[in-house]
């Protein structure tokens, strides 16, 4: 500002002066010519000392300026410019002039130089300085004076505002140099004294004027960025609050959407609950019941039919005792044909065969009958299994510590029980972050197992939990989340697949036809491709029915890595130890996981033995090896062991592809078997081969 100032400094000397700046001008002429005024009053007494003090100074009007009462506005700058100050500036140059050429040209010179470009505040203080220099050798007091009124502080006379100290600044600098550059053209170009004074005269007034109006406009500016920086403080200040009010209110929607939407929730769950419960009445009747039997001490539970079994097999007791009686009238009609040909009077042939042709369609409008009352017997044994199934959900849900619909983690809304495994719970709960359903995996541990128990039950969680938290695959579940409950409980938070698993599809349906059983195992493969492509390979070995889910759109995922394997990089072509023996669910386990001589040698080819034993089981409706056999009894038996050769019924019928591909996973031997990789190769899975 001080350069731009500094550079309007010599041009600008017109604009915006003083009104009664002629008047004054003339006034000085007049003077300086010896023409005095009639209204000119003669020179204060006291004005030459005052000269003496200000003259050496560079910066003289700073010094008016500077050394105003505090308070004073642009306005009282002004009021000082009476009609002696015009004088007075002419002296208090003629005096510095004086002054100048008796000492050293150059030192004002160079002072002038060095004012002109110097920042507002370094001219102010060094106009102090050079005020404070000169004055050396005069009136102790005065000089202090002079000083406390240019000081920027203001502190003697009145509080000077921060503001007050800025303007006396910014107008110190180009005054200062004003009068320098001044003082340096006046050495330069001399000239005889009246003309000399009268031209300096008035182009001192012209500038003096000029800098009032720059700084007056200054000032207006200055005022007014003030006024609006004031207002964009309060408009901010409104800002920052309105924001803070919307932050509340939101915070206080989501509160209450969290509210509506648990609410919702939990009324819907329990409407749900309340239908499973009626249903399961309702359809107890029709379907089963458990009852209680007690047998002196000991009380079981045992499996009382319902309604519609005993409908069934009474129609087909009553379809059997209609066969039967047929027959028998048959046999009767037969017997009185032979007892009439030994007699010689088979003589009515044509009315005994009406009847016998009667009672053969009879008999086979019976067979009909009773192969639908079978089919009908069979859907009822698959409608009692889902029945049983969804009994013991209900059963649990009841006798579990979380259907009091929580809110783990101040997040996750539990809502129904989706199924309890060997040790966990999994209830489908929302997650109120994300807006989303997902399975909550609760995993308890029993307060009656032994300490090593529970620490042997923590690492094999923790490490399934480790492992899958890293896999993302299309047809692998998602773990979203991990936490822990209390000291005996945690949870881990799964992608939600709101279809059935594959084990309640198979007791549903029994078999599936060969196109939809093919493209489920090609998306398991999928997921155990992901599986063996990552750096570190992992074995699942926990493939069976129930560890496959579906979503809404029936995309089946691999879930359950509780028995996984992370494959280590050393291990060759052999495998890895197995060192968890005897887990995992025998039906679905290759022979050599079986290996008693020694530590069995595993690798990715446990699972695609489990591939061959699911695809098998969903094409012909049971399993290839111990289908009807209990775990104990498969171990006791060595049935896995002596799995060499896998047999094919003849219905329903499959395609050859399917077949070979069956048998490529359950080859016997380890080595010849394929593993992952190359069994994904197969064209049958890549629907390369029709
Ligand atoms: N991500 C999920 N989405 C929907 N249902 C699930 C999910 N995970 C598990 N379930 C259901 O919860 C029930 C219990 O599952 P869990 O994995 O605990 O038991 P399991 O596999 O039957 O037993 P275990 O793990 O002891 O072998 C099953 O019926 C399963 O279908």
């Amino acid at each position: 500002m001080s350069e731009d100032m500094v550079m309007h400094f010599s041009s600008n000397s017109s604009n915006q002066s003083d009104h009664s700046l002629p008047d004054k001008i003339a006034k000085l002429e007049a003077r300086l010519t010896g023409k005095t005024s009639a209204s000119a009053k003669p020179p204060p007494q006291q004005q030459p000392q005052q000269l003496s003090v200000w003259s050496s100074s560079s910066s003289a009007a700073v010094k008016v300026v500077a050394s105003a009462p505090a308070g004073l506005s642009e306005t009282s700058i002004s009021d000082s410019d009476d009609e002696n100050t015009g004088d007075f500036l002419i002296r208090a140059n003629t005096k510095k002039r004086q002054k100048v050429q008796e000492t050293n040209n150059f030192n004002v010179v160079d002072h002038a130089e060095n004012t002109v470009y110097l920042k507002p505040q370094e001219a102010a203080y060094d106009g102090r300085k050079n005020e404070a220099e000169t004055k050396t050798g005069l009136d102790v007091n005065k000089k202090k004076q002079g000083r406390g009124r240019g000081s920027s502080t203001g502190r003697g006379r009145g509080s000077k505002t921060n503001n007050d100290v800025t303007k006396s600044q910014v107008l110190a600098a180009p005054v200062s140099a004003a009068n320098c550059q001044l003082d340096v053209s006046d050495q330069k170009d001399f000239k005889p004294d009246g003309q000399l004074r009268n031209g300096e005269c008035s182009i001192q007034d012209e500038q003096v004027s000029s800098l009032r109006a720059k700084i007056a406009a200054l000032e207006e500016e200055l005022c007014k960025a003030r006024q609006d920086s004031s207002e964009y403080r309060n408009l901010c200040q409104k800002l920052e609050n309105e924001v803070k009010d919307l932050k509340d209110q939101e915070q206080q929607r989501k509160q209450k959407t969290t509210r509506v939407i648990s609410d919702l929730l939990i009324s819907v769950s329990k409407t749900e609950r309340q239908e499973a419960r009626t249903k399961v009445k309702h359809d107890s009747l029709r379907l089963g019941s458990v009852g209680v039997l007690r047998t002196g001490t000991i009380i079981a539970e045992t499996w009382e039919d319902g309604q519609m079994l005993k409908d069934l097999n009474a129609q087909l007791r009553q379809l059997l005792e209609t066969k039967e009686a047929i027959e028998r009238q048959r046999k009767s009609l037969k017997k009185r044909q032979n007892s009439d040909k030994s007699d010689g009077t088979d003589t009515e042939q044509e009315e005994d065969i009406i009847p016998d042709e009667i009672y053969k369609s009879r008999l086979a409008s019976i067979k009909r009958e009773e192969e639908v009352v079978l089919r009908e017997r069979e859907r009822y044994e698959l409608e009692r299994g889902r029945f049983i199934r969804e009994m013991k959900r209900i059963r649990d849900e009841d006798g579990s510590r979380f259907n009091n619909f929580r809110v783990l983690n101040c997040r996750y809304a539990l809502l129904n029980l989706l199924g309890k495994g060997g040790f966990s719970e999994v209830y489908k709960a929302y997650d109120l972050v994300d807006h989303r359903y997902v399975a909550c995996k609760l995993h308890g541990l029993n307060a009656q197992w032994s300490e090593e128990k529970k620490q042997s039950y923590i690492r094999h969680a923790l490490r399934e939990k480790n492992i899958h938290r890293n896999l993302v695959h299309n047809h692998i579940v998602r773990l979203w989340d991990s936490f822990e409950i209390d000291l005996n409980t945690f949870c881990t938070v799964l992608e939600y697949c709101s279809g059935k698993d594959l084990d309640a599809v198979l007791k549903a349906t029994n078999a599936l036809p060969e196109k939809e059983a093919r493209i489920i195992i090609v998306q398991i493969v999928q997921g155990l491709v992901y599986l063996n492509k990552r750096s570190q390979k992992i074995i699942h070995y926990d493939l069976k029915p129930g560890n496959v889910l579906f979503d809404d759109f029936g995309v089946a995922k691999v879930t359950d890595f509780g028995l996984s394997k992370i494959v280590d990089d050393t291990v060759d072509s052999q495998g890895m130890e197995l060192t968890s023996q005897g887990a995992g669910t025998y039906w679905y386990l290759p022979p050599e996981c079986f290996e008693l001589s020694r530590t069995p040698m595993i690798s990715s080819k446990v699972d695609v033995w489990s591939v061959g034993v699911l695809f098998y089981q969903m094409l012909f409706g049971k399993r290839p090896f111990g289908h009807d056999q209990t775990q104990e009894r498969i171990l006791r038996e060595d049935t896995i062991i002596k799995a060499k050769k896998v047999e094919f019924p003849t219905k329903p019928a499959i395609s050859n592809e399917a077949k070979d591909l069956i048998r490529r996973c359950l080859t016997y031997n380890q080595a010849d078997r394929p593993d992952v990789l190359t069994m994904a190769q197969d064209p049958y899975l890549s629907y390369t081969k029709k």
